[in-house]
This record gives C-alpha cells, sequence and structure tokens, in this order.
C-alpha cells in the first residue's frame, strides 16, 4: 500500500478491493497487515510448505501473510531480544480467532521442538483454543462463532528461541448472553454440546433437547451449519485432555454448565405474602432439585438464595423476600456468575497446565481483542470495548509516530513542525480519575438512589464542554462520544446494571458451601478486610485495569498490527462491499496511519530510488555525473517543489509533491510513449498492410481462378446448351418440314384428284352433252321430218281430196247418168269415208305426236334442271374445294400452281347453257 504513489481512501480501497479478487487476502500497509477475511478456506495458503518459505524470509520478501508478521516478530525477538506483541482487531466475523490461531500455529511450528510427542507446551497453547471457543464463542448474527471475550496469548520463549510456557489472559466475557439471547443468535456453544453428549452423560445430567431449556430456546437456532455438536463434544474434552484438564474437573465443568441449564428453568410465582415468591411448579422442583444437586448443594438452600435477602443491620437480622421478578433476576445474576467465574476458572486452569516460564526474557503476545463497534443501539459493552480501541489506538499513534521519528532522525531531517495526532482527550474523558466517565458511573453505581436518570444528568452536567462529548438534543439519557474512529451515541439506561460486579452475598454464601470442591473453589470466601476496605467493585474500574496492565505489557513490546477486515456482511466469498470495508478502515486506524504519514513527509525514496523514478524529468542532470544527493536536489529545484527534505540516503516529500513529480513524469513519459507508440504502430500498421496487400492478392488470385473456373464452366455448358438447341430445332424443324411436306403432298394429290375428278366429269358431261345434242338433234330432225311428212300427207290429203271431190262430181254426174254412176258414187262415198277415217287417224296420230313432244320436251327440260344442278352442286364442290385448296395453300408453302380448269369448266357450262336456251328457242 506504500507503494502507491496516492497514499489516500479511495486508493487503499481499490487496492484491497483488486488484491482480494485475486484472492490475495493479505495486503501490507506500511507496518499494519490487512487481512481481508476470505470466508472460504484457502487451504494453499496455510499449508507447512508456505510455513517453510516464510521462515526466515525478510518482510516484503514475499507477498504479504499473516505468517510474515509472525515471522517479523520471532527474528526480531530472536535478534534484538525484544519481547514484541502481534496486536489483531477488527470487527465481529473480520477474522481476528482464525488470524490469531494462525499466528499460534506459526510460532508454534518456530518455536515448537520437532518430533516431541505428547502434551508439549505448544501443543496445548494450540489446543487451549478449541476448549476456549467451547465456552467463549457463541452464534451472532455477524458471525457463527464469534468470540464473546478479548484475548491476549503471551507466549513465552526461553533463550533458545524455543516456546517455554504461555499465558493467556482473557478480556470482558459477555455475561449477559447466558441468560439472555435473540434470534436467530445462539448461548455459549458449550450448552449445546453438553445437549449432544453421549446418552449415559445426558442421563448424568438429566439433559434433554435444547428446546426444553429457557436459556436455549429463547431463539429457534439450535444446530450450526456444518457443525456436528456431538462431534465437537468428543472434541471438546480431548482439548481439554491436552491442556491438562483432568476427567474429574471436566465432569464438574459440565456439571455446572448442565445445573446452569436447570437454573434457567426455574420459574416462580407469586407468594402469599406481598412482594414474596414461590417455585413454580413440580416441574420447577424438579429442575431446582437437579441444579442444587449438580451443584452438590442443598435444595432449600439454592430456594432460599434465590427468593429471599438477609439484611444484617446493628441491631438486627431481617430477612427479606423476592417478589418473581427480582427472583428471576436473582436466578439469572447466579446463573451469569457461575458460568464467568467457570470461565475463569478454565482459562486459570489452561494457564496453570501449560506453565509459565518465569525466566522467559522475551514473549510474544498476540492480542485477539473486538473491534471499534458503532451500533444503533450501543450500550456498556460497546462503551468498554471502544474504550479499548482507544487505548490501542493511541499505542498505534504512538508507535507510528515514534517510527516516524526514528526514521527523521536517523535520515537528519528537520521534522519539529510535524503535529502529532492525539486521542488523549477522549481517554481523559472515558478514564480520568477522579472525573471520567469510568469514575462517574462507579459512583453513581455506589449511591444507592442513582438511577440511570441521574447518571445521564450527571454525565451532561461535567462533561458539557468538553470537545469529545456531545449531548443529544431529543433523548435524556443517551450521550455521544466523539472516538477517533467516529462519533457513537451510547444509551445510558443498563450502564449502572451492567457495571455492577458483586455477588449476592446467599449465593456466595451458597456455593461456597458446596460439597463439591470444584463448585466451592469457583467462589473462595472473600477476606474479611478487603470486603471492609472496598466493599465495591465494578465491571468498568476492573475492565480499566485490566487494560492498563496490557497496556504496559504492550509498551514494553515492539509491537505489529494485524487489522482484519470483513468484506460483507453476508459472510460470502468474492463480495467486496466499498463502504463497509472503508469503514472498518478507518475504525481499524488505517486511515489514520495514513493520516500521520500524511502529516509528515509520507511519501520517502532513496536517492536511487528517486533518480531512478525522476531522472526523466531531467536527463541533463544524469548525463551531468553529479553526486546523487545533489542530483535530486536539482532535480526538485528544477520542477519548483517547497516543503521537501533531503536527508541522508532519502528525499523527503510532503503530501501531493509524490502526485506532482508523478504527473510530470507521466508528461515526460507520455510523450515518449506517444513517440514510440506512433512508430510502433506505423511500423505494426506498415507490416500488417503488406501482410494484408499478400493475403489479398492470394485471396484474389485464389477468387479469380475460382471466379474463372465457374465461367469456364458456364460457357461449356452454354455451349452445350446451344448444341442442344440446334439438334431439338433441327429436330422439330425436320418434323414439321416432314409433316408440311406429306401434307402438301396430300393437298396435291387431293387436288389433282379433284382436278382429274373435275376432267372426267367434264368430259362425262361432254359426253352426256353429246348424247342429249345428239338426241336432241336427232329428235330435233326427226321432228322436222315429221312435220314435213304430215305437212306432205296433210298437203297430199288436200290435193287428193281435191281430186277426188273433182271425180265424185263427175262420177256423180256419170253415175246421174246411167246406174254405173251410182256404183261410182257408191264407190266414191266409200273412197270419202275411208279418207275420213284416215284424217282422223292422222289428227289422233298428230295429237300423240304432240304429246309425244311435250312429254319428251318436259324430259329434256327436267334432264336439263338435273344437269343444270348437278353443275350448281359441281360449282359449289368446285368452291368447297377451291376454299379449302386455297386454305391447304395458304397453310402450305406454295408448291403447286392454281389451275384454270374451274375457269375452263364454268365456260362449258354456260356455252352449254346457252345451247339449251338456243334448242329452247329453235323449239
Ligand atoms: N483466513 C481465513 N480463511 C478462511 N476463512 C476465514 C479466515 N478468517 C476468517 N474466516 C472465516 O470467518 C469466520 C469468522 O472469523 P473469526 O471467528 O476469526 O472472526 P472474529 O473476528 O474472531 O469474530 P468475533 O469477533 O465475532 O470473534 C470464520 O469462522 C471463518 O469461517
Amino acid at each position: 500500500m506504500t507503494k502507491l504513489s496516492y497514499l489516500h481512501e479511495p486508493g487503499v480501497l481499490e487496492n484491497l478491493a483488486m488484491r482480494y479478487q485475486l484472492n490475495e487476502i493479505y495486503t501490507y500497509t506500511g507496518n499494519i497487515l490487512i487481512a481481508v477475511n476470505p470466508f472460504q478456506r484457502l487451504p494453499h495458503l496455510y499449508d507447512t510448505h508456505m510455513m517453510e518459505q516464510y521462515k526466515g524470509a525478510a518482510l516484503g520478501e514475499l507477498s504479504p501473510h499473516v505468517f510474515a508478521v509472525g515471522d517479523a516478530a520471532y527474528r526480531a525477538m530472536i535478534n534484538d531480544g525484544k519481547s514484541n506483541s502481534i496486536l489483531v482487531s477488527g470487527e465481529s466475523g473480520a477474522g481476528k480467532t482464525e488470524t490469531t490461531k494462525m499466528l499460534m500455529r506459526y510460532l508454534a511450528y518456530l518455536g515448537g521442538r520437532s518430533g516431541v510427542e505428547g502434551r508439549t507446551v505448544e501443543q496445548q497453547v494450540l489446543e487451549s483454543n478449541p476448549v476456549l471457543e467451547a465456552f467463549g464463542n457463541a452464534k451472532t448474527v455477524r458471525n457463527n462463532n464469534s468470540s464473546r471475550f478479548g484475548k491476549f496469548v503471551e507466549i513465552q520463549f526461553n533463550k533458545n528461541g524455543r516456546i517455554s510456557g504461555a499465558a493467556i489472559k482473557t478480556y470482558l466475557l459477555e455475561r449477559s448472553r447466558v441468560c439472555q439471547i435473540s434470534n436467530p443468535e445462539r448461548n455459549y456453544h458449550c450448552f449445546y454440546l453438553l445437549c449432544a453428549a453421549p446418552p449415559e452423560d445426558i442421563e448424568k445430567y438429566k439433559l434433554g433437547s435444547p428446546k426444553t431449556f429457557h436459556y436455549l430456546n429463547q431463539s429457534n437456532c439450535y444446530e450450526l451449519d456444518g457443525v456436528n455438536d456431538a462431534h465437537e463434544y468428543l472434541a471438546t474434552r480431548r482439548a481439554m485432555d491436552i491442556v491438562g484438564i483432568s476427567e474429574q474437573e471436566q465432569e464438574a465443568i459440565f456439571r455446572v454448565v448442565a445445573a446452569i441449564l436447570h437454573l434457567g428453568n426455574i420459574s416462580f410465582a407469586k407468594g402469599e405474602e406481598i412482594d414474596s415468591s414461590v417455585i413454580k411448579d413440580e416441574k420447577s422442583r424438579f429442575h431446582l432439585n437437579t441444579a442444587a444437586e449438580l451443584l452438590r448443594c442443598d435444595a432449600q438452600s439454592l430456594e432460599d438464595a434465590l427468593i429471599k435477602r438477609v439484611m444484617v443491620t446493628p441491631e438486627e437480622v431481617i430477612t427479606r423476600t423476592l417478589d418473581p421478578l427480582n427472583a428471576v433476576g436473582s436466578r439469572d445474576a447466579l446463573a451469569k456468575t457461575l458460568y464467568s467465574r467457570l470461565f475463569d476458572w478454565i482459562v486459570e486452569k489452561i494457564n496453570i497446565s501449560i506453565g509459565q516460564d518465569p525466566t522467559s526474557k522475551s514473549i510474544i503476545g498476540v492480542l485477539d481483542i473486538y473491534g471499534f463497534e458503532s451500533f444503533k443501539a450501543n450500550s456498556f459493552e460497546q462503551f468498554c470495548i471502544n474504550f479499548t480501541n482507544e487505548k490501542l489506538q493511541q499505542h498505534f499513534n504512538q508507535h507510528v509516530f515514534k517510527m516516524e521519528q526514528e526514521e527523521y532522525s536517523r535520515e537528519q531531517i528537520n521534522w519539529s513542525y510535524i503535529e502529532f495526532i492525539d486521542n488523549q482527550d477522549v481517554l481523559d474523558l472515558i478514564e480520568k480519575k477522579p472525573g471520567g466517565i469510568i469514575a462517574l458511573l462507579d459512583e453513581a453505581c455506589m449511591f444507592p438512589k442513582s438511577t440511570h436518570d441521574t447518571f445521564a444528568q450527571k454525565l451532561y452536567q461535567t462533561f458539557k464542554n468538553h470537545k469529545c462529548f456531545i449531548k443529544p438534543k431529543l433523548s435524556r439519557t443517551d450521550f455521544t462520544i466523539m472516538h477517533y474512529a467516529g462519533e457513537v451515541n451510547y444509551q445510558a439506561n443498563l450502564f449502572l446494571d451492567k457495571n455492577k460486579d458483586y455477588v449476592v452475598a446467599e449465593h456466595q454464601a451458597l456455593m461456597t458451601a458446596s460439597k463439591c470442591v470444584f463448585v466451592s473453589a469457583l467462589f473462595p470466601p472473600l477476606p474479611e478486610d478487603s470486603s471492609k476496605s472496598s466493599k465495591f467493585s465494578s465491571i468498568g474500574s476492573r475492565f480499566k485495569m485490566q487494560l492498563q496492565s496490557l497496556m504496559e505489557i504492550l509498551s514494553v513490546t515492539e509491537p505489529h498490527y494485524i487489522r482484519c477486515v470483513k468484506p460483507n456482511n453476508d459472510l460470502k466469498p468474492a463480495i467486496f462491499e466499498n463502504l463497509n470495508v472503508i469503514q472498518q478502515l478507518r475504525c481499524g486506524g488505517v486511515l489514520e496511519a495514513v493520516r500521520i504519514s500524511c502529516a509528515g513527509y509520507p511519501t520517502r525514496r532513496t536517492f536511487y530510488e528517486f533518480l531512478n523514478r525522476f531522472g526523466v524529468l531531467a536527463p541533463e542532470v544524469l548525463e551531468g555525473n553529479y553526486d546523487d544527493k545533489v542530483a535530486c536536489q536539482m532535480i526538485l529545484d528544477k520542477k519548483g517543489l517547497k516543503g521537501y527534505q533531503i536527508g541522508r540516503t532519502k528525499v523527503f516529500l510532503r503530501a501531493g509533491q509524490m502526485a506532482e513529480l508523478d504527473a510530470r513524469r507521466a508528461e515526460v513519459l507520455g510523450n515518449a510513449a506517444k513517440t514510440i507508440q506512433r512508430r510502433i504502430r506505423t511500423f505494426i500498421t506498415r507490416k500488417q498492410f503488406i501482410s494484408l496487400l499478400e493475403a489479398s492478392i492470394k485471396l484474389q488470385s485464389f477468387s479469380r481462378g475460382i471466379m474463372s473456373r465457374k465461367l469456364y464452366e458456364q460457357l461449356r455448358r452454354e455451349a452445350a446448351a446451344l448444341k442442344i438447341q440446334t439438334q431439338l430445332r433441327s429436330f422439330i424443324a425436320g418434323k414439321l418440314y416432314l409433316k408440311a411436306r406429306s401434307c402438301a403432298i396430300i393437298l396435291q394429290t387431293g387436288l389433282r384428284a379433284m382436278a382429274s375428278r373435275n376432267e372426267f366429269r367434264l368430259r362425262k358431261r361432254i359426253k352426256a352433252a353429246t348424247i342429249i345434242q345428239a338426241h336432241w338433234r336427232g329428235y330435233h330432225a326427226y321432228s322436222y321430218y315429221k312435220r314435213l311428212q304430215k305437212a306432205a300427207v296433210i298437203s297430199q290429203c288436200g290435193w287428193r281430196c281435191r281430186v277426188a271431190r273433182r271425180e265424185l262430181r263427175q262420177l256423180k254426174m256419170a253415175a246421174r247418168e246411167t246406174g254405173a254412176l251410182k256404183e261410182a258414187k257408191d264407190k266414191l262415198e266409200k273412197r270419202v269415208e275411208e279418207l275420213t277415217w284416215r284424217l282422223q287417224l292422222e289428227k289422233r296420230l298428230r295429237t300423240d305426236l304432240e304429246e309425244a313432244k311435250a312429254q319428251e320436251v318436259a324430259k329434256l327440260q327436267d334432264a336439263l334442271k338435273a344437269m343444270q344442278l348437278e353443275v350448281e352442286g359441281a360449282n359449289s364442290m368446285v368452291i368447297k374445294e377451291r376454299e379449302a385448296a386455297r386454305k391447304a395453300i395458304e397453310e402450305a408453302p406454295p408448291v403447286a400452281k392454281e389451275t384454270t380448269v374451274i375457269v375452263e369448266d364454268t365456260k362449258k357450262i354456260d356455252s352449254l347453257t346457252a345451247e339449251v336456251e338456243r334448242l329452247k328457242v329453235e323449239d
């Protein structure tokens, strides 16, 4: 972190976040190690191989690690013969206990005796952890295995650097948890472990499910994820064996734990007298009896101790009864006292059995203590915790400042004006005697009529002008203290009750009288004189004294700081909540350390480093072959910086000066980088261009090859298609030609046939006409002959008639003349008769001839008509055929020429018609 050029909150936070994402959970900020809780097992970080690597490695040589801090403390102790301390702090769940365990493991590895089996000191030190965790840890909302006490483990080393003893000091166990828990938290683990113990133990202690005990069933949480209480019980007993707690002692410890559970189940009902109470029911009595039995005391005495108070006045002894509410309070007070005494006994026992080494000259102390706390509601516990942190912060400030001072002195620079940041004011406010808050609280506790109200008023009155004390406007009992890590508002309500640390005399007497040595040892009788001299003891002042002695120890040790950080409240890996972390860094004094550094000369560089880094700002100085110190001075003067200091080996810069030099350097380097980038870009671009060009040419030739092949294929296909088309067309044309040809031939044949038929028909007609003409002419000549013959007959008849009549007249004249004449007359008469008959015959013949002629004419006319019809039919046929022929010719290519046959036919018909007409006229 100190290598960051800009040491400020965002820089620190960003650095932590980035490292956390890479599972780099450790980071140095100067001499503080920041450990961000990974919330996941990272075994590779803590294996033996890792321990070997860090053994003897200088701090900073390897990656930041808790082992490196342990190693630095161990080396410093060995080399300088001085005690060291490692202060591990952080909020609940940040990983303090885990880190402390790692440290102890590493120190045991460094200072342990290899290959030694059995109960070695280092093993006992390590195994003390599970025992303390079973009795001092509980599940809270912020941590499933939260230590409810502070711890300082002092590991003693002999002159050979081997672990020779250890001492564990605990601070401020959370007593209220024994009787009161809220959902989803749990009570101390040991209660649940005992309820999951083997059946014989359960039977012995008359236990059952945790759900049946009032001290456990106030919350719905009974089990922990991934934790088997039955296994843990056995593991705890094993660890107890190792740390030297005997079987009988273990039995007694768990007997007391069981007794506390039974105590919690004792309920009270109102008694017959006013303000009195009685055991509520049989069930409660059973638990009372069991508790008494387990504590090896008289049940009646226990009952009396719970519900009665004895007041001794000079005159008499008064026994007062408690109402049920106060009886419950009395019961809980006994449970809390029992438990805290038990816890203290276990710690004490561990210390005794591990053993102290009075000859040890050097120790390494590991402090695992709660970090600064600020909740919505803050009570006495937070007050004590924050008081501790103020104390540690002061120690830290002094240490950091001292280191700074040492460095400045070493470098022989003037540091007189550096402001020392101190929190003495707050510490005075809290612990000053007389007049501090703790003193006022003790005073209020001793004064029987005091209430939290009067206590708060007293505070307001006393500190109304104190710059670190604020009275909130709207509250009558709250008060605010301005701690180094921020303002915290405390509720004074329960301060008085929580500060009182006395055991009710009846309880003390009861327990002291226990038949069990273990139990009675938990409550040793108070020395007569001491009880008189300081009757009152308060948690606050006891804690203050504990802190005092802790600070005394720490002040003679070389401190190393580990700040544990909880990256998120979900207790999940890989989540880094910035706001949460920055708050913890502020509270953990990390940013305060940054601030202290910034107050002096936060950045310092050796001459070599400085020239190496900023030589580029004045190349002429580098070339000038000056002394390093002079060269640094020249560069700083050239850049016009003021207020810096040049030490013996280092340049010391004020806050912000490094940034300024960096900006200039960045500018110079930026320009240089731009030139290099330009050249490189040109080079790269040219290379890219050439390779692109080559590639594109290759690509083009390749694609052209493909295209040509495609084109050739297409042309080939086109040529083939053309050939196929030609063949097909010639085939179709051939077919068409043959069809047309055959059509033409058919047409020609038809036409020729038609012409031949016409010719034939014409000839037939001519022949018929000739016949008709011959007949007609025959008929005509015949009828002419007949007419001539008839005319000749008629003229002959006329003539003969005339001759006959003349002869008849001559015969008639002769017959008259003689009888001959009469014969001649008869003969003549006969002749006349015959001639008349002949005339009539002639006439009839003529009529017949006339009729025959008329019939012949009619017949001829019919024949003519028929012929005309035939001619017309032939004509229409000719027209039709002509039409068909024309169509065929039109369709077919002209092959044959039109003939004139029809015209000739028509002419012939016309001449025939004329002939017929002429014959008619002639007729
Ligand atoms: N280095 C680590 N590697 C893996 N897990 C860790 C590490 N440090 C802490 N954890 C986890 O975080 C949990 C809380 O750690 P731990 O009990 O040490 O916190 P704490 O600061 O001691 O809290 P509290 O003040 O409540 O006792 C542990 O139970 C463990 O699961």
